[in-house]
């Protein structure tokens, strides 16, 4: 990094951290986002000059609220929501909702950053935003997930629209979820505004691969990648992290192109089942029964479960962590690169630390972000919009060939993007690069505001 760009970038992260304290992965989300674009301002100091990298890092729009809500005893609870607005330079913001005990400002605040540049790699219309709360919905009946639902909606509307703010789901929200909020949008608002939420069921408004998208789109990233370097899945040894939404979608199409998904986890542990995992009886116990993934080796005689232990330790070529954030650390980054692992393909969003991000480069290994190969669940929501807007619904097919062209194209971005600056093959700085400068010449085209 040259003494300029040094000077510039250093106390933009100096005034995030003071500005944002206690929020480690906004932080560290942010940390990585500089010390990609410090290429890039080299040369394009009206980027500088307008402030644009100080302007991006700050959320247009901050907003926190109180949700309260009875559980089936009687019991009142009360949780806090967010949701961070954090750019609209390329569209409405866009982004999901988390429910999940470790929710906090600064976890909204990450996820809510990497979207921008996520959304802005798909190259379609929508800017970044991502929202959540500290519900735990775990072991939580249907009418308890309802009402929390239905209070978190009655706060947060005010703040939505189809052509203001879109949320969908991310972890522990998915289509029950969407349904019980947009249920609740509707009745308080008496609009059928079909744009207002992606990732409905597709009896109302829903786009055919919704569901499926981000997994499916982690599986047609890794593929790219390995064609980059004259490969392909056939044959190789699969591992995944988590048994949620984004996992058992990513272990169906992974199978689907050849390779061989041998373990999957959640979060007391993981399941290795070497004549192949059953991503029917995964979607089976977890999606439809709300059990644990521990049942798999009740009820599968080649499976195995291993309690309280990471699924890293299971020998593979690809790995596409698909869990949380901050899952490989430099530790199981160099568990993975010993066994044998050739690819990384992050489904989640930031799962691999950033040393484990500096031993997967250091090594050489295909190395996909999560911005950049998760982003086919966006993309897809955008599509969403795109249906309802039209009162139109595409085929299955069609929406799915569109999926993997988006994915097609964002892979072809970052490998170009990565060779001009010159680090071919580093998909980080990329994707960091090709995202940061879509939405800074959007920025600067619509003036100081
Ligand atoms: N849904 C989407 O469309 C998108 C999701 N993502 C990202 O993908 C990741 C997974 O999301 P999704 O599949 O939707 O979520 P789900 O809630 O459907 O599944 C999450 C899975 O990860 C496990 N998990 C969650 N937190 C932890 C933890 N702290 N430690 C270990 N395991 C954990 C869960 O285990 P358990 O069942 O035990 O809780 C579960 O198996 C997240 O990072 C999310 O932000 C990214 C793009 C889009
Ligand atoms: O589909 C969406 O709008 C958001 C998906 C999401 O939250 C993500 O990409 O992390």
């Amino acid at each position: 990094m040259s003494e300029l760009v040094h000077e510039t970038l250093e106390p933009v992260y100096e005034q995030v951290v003071g500005r944002n304290p206690g929020e480690v992965e906004f932080h560290q989300a942010v940390r990585e986002v500089l010390d990609s674009v410090g290429r890039v301002i080299g040369k394009h100091p009206e980027y500088a000059r307008a402030k644009i990298i100080e302007r991006i890092c700050e959320p247009e729009r901050q907003i926190t609220f109180r949700v309260s809500w009875m559980d089936d005893r009687g019991e009142v609870h009360i949780n806090r929501g967010f949701r961070i607005e954090f750019n609209s330079a390329l569209g409405p913001y866009k982004g999901g909702l988390r429910f999940h005990p470790s929710v906090y400002q600064g976890i909204v605040k990450f996820l809510g950053f990497e979207q921008v540049f996520k959304n802005a790699l798909t190259g379609l219309p929508i800017g970044g935003g991502k929202g959540g709360s500290d519900f735990d919905p775990k072991g939580r009946s249907d009418r308890e997930i309802m009402a929390f639902c239905q209070s978190f909606m009655t706060e947060l509307y005010r703040h939505l629209g189809e052509y203001t703010d879109v949320p969908a789901g991310d972890t522990g929200v998915g289509s029950r979820e969407l349904g019980y909020l947009f249920g609740q949008y509707k009745r308080i608002t008496n609009r059928y505004e079909s744009g207002v939420l992606t990732g409905k069921a597709e009896a109302f408004g829903g786009s055919h691969i919704r569901t499926e998208a981000t997994g499916y789109g982690t599986a047609f990233f890794v593929k790219e990648m390995l064609a980059a370097r004259g490969r392909s899945l056939e044959g190789k040894r699969v591992v995944v992290s988590g048994s949620g939404n984004v996992a058992i979608y990513a272990m169906e199409k992974a199978r689907e192109l050849g390779g061989v998904v041998v373990a999957c986890s959640d979060s007391d542990g993981y399941i290795l089942d070497e004549d192949g995992v059953d991503v029917e009886l995964v979607q089976q116990i977890k999606e439809v029964e709300r059990g644990r993934l521990s049942e798999y080796a009740q009820r599968r005689p080649s499976g195995k479960y291993v309690p309280g232990r990471q699924v890293w330790e299971v020998p593979c070529e690809v790995a596409m962590p698909s869990a949380t954030q901050n899952e490989i650390t430099g530790k199981e980054a160099a568990l993975l690169v010993r066994n044998g692992c050739i690819a990384v393909g992050e489904g989640a969003n930031m799962p691999t630390a950033p040393e484990g991000a500096q031993v997967f480069r250091e090594a050489g290994i295909a190395f996909g972000p999560g911005k950049a190969v998760n982003a086919g669940g966006v993309a897809t929501s955008a599509l969403e919009m795109q249906q309802n807007a039209s009162r139109d619904s595409w085929s299955r097919k069609f929406t799915e060939r569109r999926l993997e062209q988006i994915m097609v194209g964002i892979h072809e971005r970052c490998y170009a993007t990565a060779e001009e600056y010159g680090v071919p093959g580093d998909y980080t700085t990329g994707a960091n690069i090709a995202g940061f400068k879509k939405v800074a010449d959007a920025m600067l085209a619509l003036g100081l505001v």
